[in-house]
């Protein structure tokens, strides 16, 4: 615990703060870059020159300034910077800070990784700190983000450079359970980081939640609002610069101000005050006018400082797309992962039950690196908990786009994986954006289906220098029967029904490309369907009957795999409409899980879904194949085939039991010895066999033989009993008939032993009766005599 400082400490610094922060007021305004100039172009100041207040008087120039020390921003703000090793700026850090500091405007566009985050940051606990504002005065900013682990990451950066200022910040996230402490606590916070969905909770619900008092900052995919209020709270302790006026920032401008989230942004600026200074920032940036008068923007600096680029994304991201057909997609990359087992691997698929399918499917396969998967559905602590051991670890991330915007994993991501493709070229460049970040390297791979390829056409235009490559099909390692087979195996209550992943993820995925918009790239109607079924290991094609009004009127092409005809309501023999897993129907399911919480949804509706409308496609899982027509060979699913497997679950081929990988290329070839050695065991398990089967034979013969000796015996008796029916009814006759009967009638291994002993008896009798009878007759004799 720190000594409580003295009342004459506590005087002095809190004149020395106000020294500075005149010092820095003067010197914002000494030096204000010229409005619509980019100090990129400026020249840097000379290496030694001095920095702040110079002896006659005036201040050193910061507009052009290279370095973060060179700027008028407080000691506090440049020791965080320095200990966290910031110390050179970035170019967009370089072309907004003279502007933002200065209370202008901004919108900023530059490549992904370029160190956005900071050139708001700074700004944010700066107009804080020059209006003194302290841990009485509430909440003074706040920061939205569209994803709860964006909102983590810039709480952190946030922590890191704020960390000597004395403000009180607080992250209020979707998904926590402890909103009441928050709602306590809310109004104690000068800097709130949230995501929208919180932060109109809190509007609604916190009493006295006073967001008039704000510097806000909305982080909204790099939508970032900061707010700073005037006149300052009456109880600051000294008189406040003139120069205070409110501030909002917009992270991830594009988005934020995309349909998505209108409802939601609107919503929060209609209760944030409308007086402010307006930071856009994106590396997709919005110039729409219409978004712009939204936000009330006062003639913004347009800041794009990698426009003169070739190229939109970053200099040191390799990228490559291949072709890979929808069925093959799973293939292409199980092959991928096991051939790149020592990498940091971010895979981006469009749904979240695509992402658990392939995650739990993959999983069981063992593919000898960790995997991990992330989604909106997933439950707050184990997201943040997967965010950050993907941070650390190498590792492979299956995602949906809820990773694919601002998130800066701390090492290095080594490829971006896009299994599905994205929206558009925005989320192209997003996605892609989270390697190559900052100096480092990346690298990234678009899996395109040949229907997708003008998807290609419209990243080339877009300035993204794609290198288009084949696949080496040779290495292809296919997954679909090492899938189907572990559908196959019988549902473990405990374990994950990974039959109704891979349904739920076959008709989200369909269905995500039916709602496209864009059908110059997504057309459903081109997709080969059963295939595609069979390649998720499904072992019947799921019906799906469209809904859509336009599909109804609308010919199917013949090439088409689906046909809707087919799908009629009366021909389905429809499953139970609850889920077995989740205990909830079918309907509601695909209702929520499309809809990645604080993410996916936007977008969904950005494409025209409106929820449960008639556009939406239904689809039902069938329990018959669906063409009728062809049947086609499917090569991928084993049919009536033997699979071999070998510990880690790889498909082998037929002889790979008896063989060993010899040769360089990977080839199977036979090892005489082991083969030898294997058939010797084949003839001995034969020779067994084959004892067994003679043992059977003998005991069946004996069967028979005993049969027809009972039989004998029964007919020799009915005709004893016709002859001396007097003497013998009832007797043992009848006893012995009875007892084979009960001997015939069991067929069991315990009716066996049963046999032998009743047969023993039988025997005994019959002996003791000629005994008897012998006996009879030499007494009978002997009477006689
Ligand atoms: N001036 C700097 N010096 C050194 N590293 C920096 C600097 N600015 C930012 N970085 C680092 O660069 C990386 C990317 O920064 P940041 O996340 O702000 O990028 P961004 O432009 O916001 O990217 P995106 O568009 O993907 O959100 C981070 O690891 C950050 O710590």
């Amino acid at each position: 615990m720190r000594p409580p400082k003295s009342r004459e400490s506590r005087k002095q610094k809190r004149l020395s703060e106000v020294q500075e922060i005149e010092l820095l007021e003067s010197w914002i305004q000494n030096g204000r870059p010229e409005s619509g100039s980019n100090p990129l172009s400026l020249p840097p100041p000379p290496k030694d020159a001095p920095v702040g207040r110079i002896d006659d008087g005036t201040f050193s120039a910061y507009a052009g300034s290279q370095r973060f020390d060179q700027l008028p921003v407080s000691q506090k703000t440049k020791d965080g910077l320095k200990e966290a090793k910031f110390t050179k700026m970035t170019e967009i850090q370089r072309a907004s800070l003279p502007h933002s500091l200065c209370g202008r405007d901004i919108l900023g566009a530059a490549k992904t990784g370029s160190g956005k985050t900071l050139a708001f940051i700074i700004p944010v606990i700066e107009k804080l700190y020059r209006a003194r504002w302290g841990p009485e005065d509430g909440v003074g900013s706040i920061i939205i983000s569209p994803t709860r682990e964006l909102a983590a990451q810039l709480f952190d950066v946030l922590k890191s450079v704020g960390k000597h200022h004395n403000v009180s910040a607080g992250l209020l996230i979707g998904g926590r359970k402890d909103i009441d402490t928050e709602k306590e606590h809310v109004n104690d916070l000068n800097i709130l980081v949230c995501t929208p969905g919180r932060l109109l909770q809190h509007m609604d619900e916190t009493p006295n939640f006073d967001c008039s008092q704000l510097q806000v900052k909305i982080t909204f995919l790099r939508l970032v609002s900061i707010y700073i209020f005037f006149p300052p709270p009456q109880h600051s302790i000294l008189p406040v610069t003139s120069s205070l006026e409110q501030v909002l920032v917009l992270d991830e401008a594009d988005r934020i101000l995309d349909v998505g989230f209108k409802k939601a942004l609107n919503a929060i600026v209609s209760q944030l005050p409308k007086h402010r200074q307006t930071f856009l920032f994106s590396a997709t940036q919005t110039k729409s006018v219409q978004d712009l008068a939204r936000l009330s923007l006062k003639d913004p600096e347009y800041l794009s400082v990698h426009d003169e680029s070739v190229t939109a994304t970053p200099n040191r991201l390799h990228q490559t797309a291949i072709i890979v057909p929808l069925d093959q997609k799973l293939d292409m990359l199980w092959s991928f992962i096991k051939s790149h087992l020592n990498s940091k691997i971010l895979v981006f698929l469009s749904t979240c039950k695509q992402v658990r399918f392939v995650f739990e499917a993959f999983k069981k396969l063992h593919p000898g690196i960790p995997l991990k998967c992330l989604h909106g559905r997933m439950k707050q602590e184990r997201r943040m908990g997967i965010y950050s051991q993907f941070c650390e670890t190498r590792s492979v991330l299956f995602s949906t786009d809820v990773a694919s915007r601002g998130l800066d994993f701390n090492k290095a991501v080594d490829w971006v994986v896009q299994v599905d493709c994205p929206e558009d070229v925005a989320a192209y460049i997003h996605r892609v954006g989270r390697t190559a970040r900052y100096l480092s390297g990346g690298k990234s791979v678009l899996f395109l289906m040949p229907s997708e390829m003008k998807m290609l056409e419209k990243l080339q235009e877009k300035k993204i220098p794609i290198q288009f490559i084949k696949a080496n099909t040779k290495r292809l390692q296919p997954v679909s029967g090492l899938l189907a087979a572990l559908l196959a195996k019988k549902d473990d209550k405990k374990e994950v029904d990974l039959r109704h992943l891979a349904h739920r993820a076959f008709i989200t995925y369909l269905r995500s490309i039916h709602k496209h918009r864009d059908k110059e790239v997504f057309d459903v109607m081109k997709l080969p369907i059963e295939e595609f079924s069979a390649s998720l290991g499904l072992p019947m094609t799921p019906k799906i009957r469209f809904l859509n009004q336009k599909s109804k009127g609308k010919q199917v092409s013949g090439e088409s795999s689906l046909r809707e005809e087919n799908y009629s309501k009366e021909n389905l023999f429809e499953l139970p409409r609850e889920c077995p897993v989740t205990g909830k129907l079918e309907e509601e399911e695909e209702e929520e899980e499309e809809v990645d919480k604080d993410f996916l949804s936007a977008k969904e509706t950005a494409h025209g879904g409106q929820g449960k409308s008639t556009e939406i496609a239904d689809i039902e899982l069938g329990t018959r194949i669906l063409k009728k027509k062809k049947l086609k060979i499917n090569v991928h699913r084993p049919v009536g085939t033997r699979v071999v497997f070998d510990d880690e679950g790889n498909t082998l081929p037929p002889l790979a039991t008896l063989a060993d990988r010899i040769s360089g290329d990977g080839s199977v070839q036979l090892d005489e010895d082991r083969v030898s050695k294997r058939y010797a065991n084949l003839r001995e398990e034969l020779k067994e066999e084959d004892k067994e089967d003679k043992l059977l034979d003998r005991q069946r013969r004996k069967e028979k033989r005993m049969k027809e000796k009972m039989k004998r015996r029964r007919g020799r008796k009915d005709e004893d009993d016709i002859e001396g029916e007097e003497d013998l009814s009832g007797s043992d006759g009848d006893r012995t008939n009875k007892r084979s009967k009960k001997y015939f009638d069991s067929d069991s291994d315990d009716a066996e032993s049963k046999r032998d002993k009743d047969n023993s008896t039988i025997n005994a009798n019959s002996i003791s009766l000629k005994e008897q009878e012998e006996l009879a007759l030499k007494l009978l004799s002997s009477m006689h005599s």
